[in-house]
């Protein structure tokens, strides 16, 4: 880059920063390279030029995951298929990889997901790959490693490469000294689970990252998500997704939680459009980096009640396991997403009614053209 460009480009970013209350800093050392140099940050520094902005390229970690396939298939039609890119560890399907471009990427492997992001000109990265919070206490080491070395390796080329960097957080970031009914997104946070302490940890470097070095990190606190065509990946919420399955495969379900656990609830449809908004939405009208949206809250026995009013045969019985209930019990049981609805219009489409519909036609339809086959 021509020195009187760069220096420009510098002295617009310490403008800027100075405008917006940022301080000047100087990107982590491995972001700099072999070079010695220390060279202030621009989240732009890199990015591509202007009249290329709306064209982004998009990869997602952690793709074939309970989100990941659903979430490319959504910024597909909104980018286009080669522009969105998944990736994961795992060998993809048949129909996944059919379905638009697969790469393998391992997030603990630095230099690796550095060529990916340079070799494919990413602009947007969504980070999915993590473990859930009870596969996560099953495997702390790994879920240490995954969810918070794997984020730092994101953190750093997602800064150094000019992106906009999309973490989800979780309900699980939350812990019993919150407050659970409604949960506000800014409280006391001391989870008890590998998984919430390493999303409390997100939530705290993207911000700290989008301070120091500008870089733009934007994070929605989730709840347990419901989708049909995918399986869960070894969550708390898991049941609420399996109890459609159960109900239609066999027309019985054992729940590991008690019936009056309550927790938040979404469809998958809402969690993906709110994903796409945040990242959409103007920088000004972003007065928080990390937002908690929500759709809906249910107890287990609401929830089977609703089924049952579509399939009264269905037996539930209850076998609780003490590991998940303990989780359980220390999420909130309301989330308070009023910022996210004041800020950038937030607005969900699916309460529990049409959520259980929804499950029930889809897999009713597939049980038909199983039977069919
Ligand atoms: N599903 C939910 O209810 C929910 C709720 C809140 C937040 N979230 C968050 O959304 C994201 C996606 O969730 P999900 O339900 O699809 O998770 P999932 O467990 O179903 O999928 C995670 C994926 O990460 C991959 N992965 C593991 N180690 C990896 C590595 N070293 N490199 C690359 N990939 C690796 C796995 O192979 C898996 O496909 C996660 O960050 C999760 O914390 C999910
Ligand atoms: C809530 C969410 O983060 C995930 N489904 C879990 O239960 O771990």
């Amino acid at each position: 880059m021509p020195v009187v460009r760069m220096l420009r480009q510098v002295a617009c970013w310490m403008l800027q920063s100075r405008a917006c209350g940022c301080r000047a800093s100087v990107l982590p050392s491995r972001l700099l390279g072999t070079s010695s140099r220390q060279i202030p940050t621009d989240a732009n520094f890199h990015s591509t030029s202007f009249s290329e902005a709306d064209q982004q390229r998009v990869l997602i970690t952690g793709g074939l995951g309970q989100l990941g396939v659903g979430l490319a298939s959504f910024l597909r039609k909104r980018f286009g298929k080669d522009n969105v890119i998944l990736s994961d560890i795992r060998k993809p399907s048949e129909h996944v990889f059919l379905s638009g471009p697969f790469i393998y990427s391992d997030i603990l492997d630095y230099k690796n997901l550095r060529e990916i992001v340079v070799n494919n000109r990413i602009t947007w990265l969504f980070h999915y790959s993590a473990l859930l919070s009870a596969v996560g206490e099953a495997n702390v080491s790994l879920a240490r490693a995954v969810n918070i070395t794997g984020l730092h390796n994101v953190l750093d080329v997602a800064a150094e490469h000019g992106l906009r960097l999309f973490v989800p957080s979780t309900i699980g970031a939350f812990g019993p000294t919150s407050p659970r009914n409604p949960t506000p997104d800014l409280c006391i946070q001391r989870p008890r689970t590998i998984y919430g302490v390493s999303k409390v940890h997100a939530e705290l470097m993207g911000e700290y990252y989008y301070y120091q070095y500008g870089l733009d990190f934007r994070c929605l606190r989730y709840s347990g998500i419901i989708s049909a065509d995918s399986q869960p990946g070894g969550g708390t919420t898991d049941y609420a997704v399996q109890i459609f399955h159960e109900a239609v495969k066999s027309g019985r379900f054992e729940c590991n939680l008690k019936p009056d656990t309550r927790l938040p609830m979404m469809y998958i449809d809402d969690c993906l459009r709110a994903t796409l908004e945040v990242m959409e939405a103007p920088a000004e009208s972003l007065s928080m980096r990390t937002y908690n949206i929500s759709a809906m809250s249910f107890t287990l026995a609401e929830l089977a009640q609703e089924v049952l009013k579509h399939i009264p045969e269905l037996q539930v019985t209850y076998n609780v396991d003490p590991v998940r209930q303990a989780i359980a019990d220390s999420w909130p049981m309301n989330f308070d997403d009023s910022n996210a609805r004041k800020d950038w219009g937030w607005k969900h489409d699916f309460d529990l009614p049409e959520l259980v519909t929804t499950m029930l036609n889809f897999h009713g339809s597939e049980s038909r053209v199983a039977q069919a086959n």
